[in-house]
């Protein structure tokens, strides 16, 4: 245990994995971090380096507790992160990183993004990707994509990537069939990442059994990029009825608030 955690919040965050693993799917923890105004990039998708050390060391253990992290292509091609969890202190016992995992429908994914990259040096696990069972020549040609969708999808698996094809007749990869493979495939808890687009989704489908936002004292502006929900107007709201409060601390200039739900939902 990393003493950067509270033990209170160990202790529920825990409790979680110690339920059942839902048949059907992972256990789906959901966290990022925001600023006070519900922005999680800048202007045009910039990058920003919202949570404080204290915070982001607590994000880089929640890695280490996850068979999975996935992000979305967005966020594989506009960060080029990691996913790791180099912000630990040393110890004799390598930490259990996660397996990184990348929602493209497109095979939009660099082979030379650190994610390959560190697989290749042996300081990464192989990264999965999982795309469109189907090609998709109008929105590949939107994307300025040069290459057949078979060159792509060897370019990746020669640089070390293992490609997942989910059948879909929707523009986006639906979260239900990739929650299925990655548990058909040996993943029992995943850490969701992010961006936008992905939160939304997620948020959308109600798959989500922990919540954790690290929210920094930061405004970003309206020109930022903040998630959405599809369900929501101006006159309701739309309320998570499965997810309690279960913690809220304090780390460095962060708060860090967590929403559990009882285990019973997710099949
Ligand atoms: N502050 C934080 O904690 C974090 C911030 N970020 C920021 O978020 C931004 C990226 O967000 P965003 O551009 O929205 O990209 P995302 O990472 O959310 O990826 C979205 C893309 O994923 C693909 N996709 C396929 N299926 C789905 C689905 N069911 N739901 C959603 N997406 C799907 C789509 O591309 P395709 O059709 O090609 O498959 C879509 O455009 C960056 O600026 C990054 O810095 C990211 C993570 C955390
Ligand atoms: N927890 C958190 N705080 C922030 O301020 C962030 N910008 C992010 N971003 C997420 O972390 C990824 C970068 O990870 P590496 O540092 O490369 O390991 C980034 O892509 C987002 O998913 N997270």
């Amino acid at each position: 245990m990393e003493s950067n955690c509270p033990p209170e919040f160990l202790a529920q965050i825990l409790s979680r994995y110690a339920l059942p693993t839902p048949t059907a799917r992972p256990h789906v923890t959901l966290t990022f971090a925001q600023s006070l105004d519900a922005k999680i990039a800048g202007a045009g998708g910039r990058q920003l380096v919202l949570s404080g050390k204290e915070s982001m060391i607590m994000t880089h253990w929640m890695r280490t507790l996850h068979d999975g992290i996935l992000i979305g292509i967005g966020t594989a091609l506009n960060d080029d992160p990691q996913l790791n969890a180099r912000h630990l202190p040393p110890r004799a016992t390598p930490y259990a990183l996660p397996r990184p995992i990348v929602v493209d429908s497109l095979l939009r994914l660099s082979p030379n993004c650190k994610l390959l990259k560190n697989y290749q040096n042996g300081v990464g696990r192989r990264p999965w990707v999982i795309c469109s069972a189907l090609e998709n020549t109008g929105s590949e040609i939107s994307h300025g994509l040069t290459t057949s969708r078979l060159q792509r999808k060897q370019a990746l698996e020669t640089a070390g990537a293992k490609v997942f094809e989910i059948s879909t007749t929707d523009t986006q990869l639906p979260i239900p069939s990739i929650l299925q493979t990655l548990r058909g495939n040996g993943i029992s808890s995943v850490m969701v990442e992010g961006g936008a687009q992905i939160i939304s989704s997620f948020m959308q489908e109600d798959v989500v059994d922990a919540l954790i936002v690290t929210v920094a004292p930061t405004m970003v502006g309206e020109a930022g990029i903040g998630y959405g929900f599809a369900g929501s107007s101006p006159d309701s709201v739309v309320e998570f009825q499965s997810l309690q409060h279960v913690y809220t601390g304090v780390f460095g200039k962060d708060s860090v608030v967590a929403f559990c739900t009882d285990g019973t939902k997710g099949g």
